[in-house]
């Protein structure tokens, strides 16, 4: 059973702009979504909608199979961690969690449980007399989730709640909020603009691009078998090249027929091609699928990321563990599985109806 459902939400702003375009989601309890997308693809105006705090032009919201369209939001079980966290500077740790509770005049002996249970859930056993500016930012970021999830939500939003945060405790909070999570079994809604953060937390993606989904799924599947050029090249580094179909499990690109994993398009439909730079070896000319001319080399710690001139012409981004030399002509390898094919212009329905078709004939 879904806990959110969003049908048909379109947001037309008063100037006019049309900031989402036809949004369905179905979300299951207990999972932890993230909403992934450039600036200005409308993450946060779907997360204020289901929120309440933003009305939807058309379109309803369900929450747990009720019509929630034109509730209050404060009468919704959903809670949002903000950007800012949105801590009240003036009061400790222990008032700020306990907030919530206070405003609905709860008895002192509920809140003191509660809070210390937040506070638990959060890893800040012993902080609750701490003043906020006595804390770093990653501390800073879990009483602000303790906070929301005092009122024990059934959805909790995050709003780019990581995004203040150094690269290291970023990383540190990603594996915290999943816990968290996991923990509270409810449903997180992450927004985000960062591919690898959504890649690393979440059980299901939606991509997005101008107020439209563009393609929704599991990390691996995002990655995997993006289905149209933006989220190739949306998510991680990409090598796209146009080619054309020759037929099931049979490609043409760079000038060559190459095997592939892919089937159910027409012969002679012109695809573009996705290979990703970590699915690429380097190998010696005469093994090598496709010659190529190093260009550049950056060493980046755990691998180097090479530039290669191709023959064609195509500038080719392969990332190795071994380094070559600039200038040095050099094969590239490739399993037929690492070539994805995208249709062009194919539409998730399309996509999936296809790979619908395909499974079917097994
Ligand atoms: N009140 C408003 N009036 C008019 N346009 C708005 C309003 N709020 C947002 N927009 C526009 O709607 C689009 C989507 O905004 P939204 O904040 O949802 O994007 P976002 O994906 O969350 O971006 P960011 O990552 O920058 O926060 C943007 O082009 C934005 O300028």
């Amino acid at each position: 059973m879904e806990i959110i459902k969003l049908d048909h939400i379109t947001k037309q702003y008063d100037d006019g702009f049309v900031a989402l375009k036809d949004i369905n989601l179905e979300l299951e309890s207990g999972k932890f979504y993230s909403l992934l997308g450039p600036s200005g693809s409308g993450k946060t105006t779907i997360l204020r909608i289901i929120a309440g705090f933003t009305e939807a032009s058309a379109g309803k919201v369900y929450f747990d199979g009720q019509d929630i369209t034109n509730l209050d939001a404060s009468k919704r079980h959903i809670n949002t961690v903000f950007q800012n966290y949105a801590l009240f500077p003036h009061l400790n740790v222990y008032e700020n969690v306990a907030f919530a509770l206070k405003l609905r005049q709860r008895p002192e002996s509920e809140i003191r449980e509660k809070v210390k249970d937040a506070l638990h859930t959060v890893r800040l056993d012993g902080y609750a007399n701490r003043e906020i500016f006595e804390l770093s930012g990653g501390q800073q970021q879990r009483v602000a989730i303790a906070r929301a999830i005092i009122n024990e939500p059934k959805v909790l939003l995050l709003d780019e709640c990581l995004s203040a945060l150094d690269k290291r405790l970023r990383k540190e909070m990603q594996f915290e909020l999943r816990a968290i999570q996991k923990k509270l079994g409810i449903t997180f809604i992450f927004v985000t603009h960062d591919q690898e953060e959504a890649l690393a937390m979440s059980d299901e993606i939606f991509v997005l691009n101008d107020g439209e989904i563009k393609q929704s799924g599991s990390p691996v599947d995002i990655y995997d078998e993006p289905v149209n050029d933006f989220v190739a090249r949306f998510i991680g580094d990409s090598n796209i090249l146009s080619g054309r179909m020759i037929r099931d499990f049979a490609v043409e690109f760079a000038g060559k027929d190459f095997e592939c994993a892919d089937a159910g398009i027409t012969p002679g439909e012109k695809v573009e091609v996705v290979l990703r730079p970590e699915d690429l070896d380097i190998t010696t000319p005469a093994a090598g699928k496709l010659l190529v001319t190093v260009q550049s080399q950056l060493f980046l710690g755990d691998h180097f990321e090479i530039k290669a001139i191709g023959q064609d012409g195509f500038e080719w981004l392969i990332h190795s563990t071994n380094g070559v030399q600039i200038g040095q002509e050099v094969g590239i390898f490739f399993d037929p599985e690492d070539i994805h094919v995208m249709r062009l212009g194919e539409t998730e329905e399309e996509f999936d109806a296809r790979l619908e078709t395909y499974e079917g004939e097994d």
